[in-house]
């Protein structure tokens, strides 16, 4: 398989290469060059795989003989032996139509862990096959940034970097970033927003000279690795309810901040996964919410919520969506870029915009009904959501008509946001990995937000 980039100007690379590049040297985002197309027969044999077995196929559609498979296998297994639950991410009912898909039983309570696992182990392996140096660059609104660090913390031949908003994560997600003391772990505190902290990697690696002097790689979602690993667990959960017996297509509801989840489930219908609609739930930050509604992609005002991960304006792999909205155009995807950066917005005709809205519903839940969404599940199904996947949950009673089934996105563990949880007078019990944070010291370095400044840090560093 080779990949290209949504702006065209990038040579069709392997998938090796394709990862160590992360974001496209042309600016764009890589994509593949084609998208495996699933027969019903495929999708029959796939249906009672576990986790791993359904990963290695899908994996194996993308990487091809880049990776002999019984490496591929060994890395699948490594990066989901990690996990506490024995079915990785296992979907439970709710109630009538609706599932919880918790995706949070990896090392660090959060969806991420899911492709940031695998990614940190295929790193491990190029690094070591080839040779390659890997000074990892990330940006966070709190659950990437430790789910990374996680996943490379003490590997030999690696270092990382990760930026995340000073004060605007979550208390745990901070702990989970900061008390990490390996050498090879570094955490800047940046002055500003997690949207700022996306600008600088975007544009540091944009400076290709810069890039490939320090090879910097990624482990945001415009590493097209983090997609390809995400798209799995549709699968995975389609196939669980199938072996319920339920046969219909599913709607899928996703909390969404830099559109990198419900993109996976994109491809994964593109795939030919019997996907209903793609809920597409954002908090206050609702850029995306309103191009899905109104067809108008433009930034609003930051607003800081109860769902931090998601304080999002502008969302990475959007880019990845309009290429194929626009039937792989990469001239239109580089002129509306460019348009996007100088006027700061994008606008899509009627036309375009029902395409749109025949693949994705959306709804933008505001802080209040995020909390009675937590109030009311915890009260009624004695389930408790943490605010990322109340967002999705609300979403979905909003919009799933009756008879249809829907899985909700868990994409994080309570735990990790009791400052939302604690404002509805719940009272819930730390898992010992969390409740051990708090008697750690942390390591953290506050510094603002200009690109020589962090350039600087990374020079030292690396
Ligand atoms: N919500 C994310 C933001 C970064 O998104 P990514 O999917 O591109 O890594 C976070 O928690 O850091």
């Amino acid at each position: 398989m080779k990949y290209i980039s949504t702006r065209g100007q990038v040579s069709p690379t392997g998938f090796i290469d394709a990862i160590l590049m992360g974001l496209a040297d042309d600016g764009g985002l890589l994509v593949p060059e084609q998208i495996p197309q699933l027969s019903s027969d495929t999708l029959k044999q796939w249906q009672r795989l576990s986790y791993q077995e359904l990963a290695l196929e899908i994996f194996s559609l993308y990487i091809g003989d880049e990776i002999p498979r019984a490496d591929l296998k060994k890395l699948v297994d490594d990066s989901y032996a990690t996990f506490r639950h024995e079915d990785v991410t296992p979907v439970r009912r709710v109630n009538n139509g609706l599932h919880v898909m918790e995706l949070f039983h990896g090392p660090t309570f959060a969806f991420k862990d899911v492709a940031l696992q695998f990614l940190g182990n295929l790193y491990s392996y190029v690094s070591k096959k080839n040779n390659s140096i890997i000074h990892i660059l990330g940006a966070t609104s709190g659950d990437t940034g430790a789910s990374a660090i996680e996943g490379v913390r003490g590997k030999q031949g690696i270092r990382i970097c990760i930026l995340h908003p000073h004060q605007k994560v979550s208390k745990v997600q901070e702990l989970q970033m900061t008390t990490v003391n390996d050498s090879n772990v570094l955490n800047l505190a940046v002055e500003g927003t997690f949207d700022d902290c996306q600008r600088i990697i975007k544009e540091l690696f944009a400076d290709v000279e810069f890039k490939h002097q320090y090879h910097l790689r990624a482990i945001n979602s415009i590493n097209i690795a983090r997609i390809l690993a995400q798209t799995v667990y549709y699968f995975y959960a389609y196939f669980q309810l199938a072996n319920q017996g339920h046969t219909e297509k599913v709607n899928f509801s996703v909390p969404t901040g830099n559109f990198g989840d419900i993109f996976a489930g994109f491809l994964a219908q593109k795939m030919g996964l019997p996907i209903n609609k793609l809920i597409l739930a954002t908090n206050e930050n609702n850029i995306l919410a309103r191009f899905v509604n109104e067809g108008v992609y433009q930034p609003g005002e930051f607003k800081g919520t109860y769902s931090p991960s998601m304080d999002i304006q502008v969302a990475s792999n959007f880019e990845r969506y309009l290429f194929y909205l626009y039937g792989e155009d990469s001239g239109i995807i580089a002129t509306l870029m460019e348009q996007f950066k100088t006027e700061g917005s994008i606008t899509i005709p009627g036309d375009v915009l029902q395409r749109v809205q025949s693949t994705f519903s959306a709804y933008s839940v505001e802080n209040e009904t995020c909390l009675d969404t937590i109030s009311e599940y915890y009260e009624k199904y004695d389930y408790l959501l943490d605010p990322h996947t109340a967002c999705g949950v609300a979403a979905a009673d909003k919009l799933m008509a009756d008879g249809e089934i829907t899985v909700a996105l868990s994409t994080a563990h309570p735990a990790k946001f009791n400052e939302a949880i604690e404002l509805r007078k719940i009272e819930q019990t730390y898992p010992k990995q969390i409740q051990a944070l708090f008697n750690k010291p942390q390591f953290q370095r506050v510094v603002g937000g200009s690109n020589e400044e962090i350039k600087d840090q990374l020079v030292k560093f690396f």
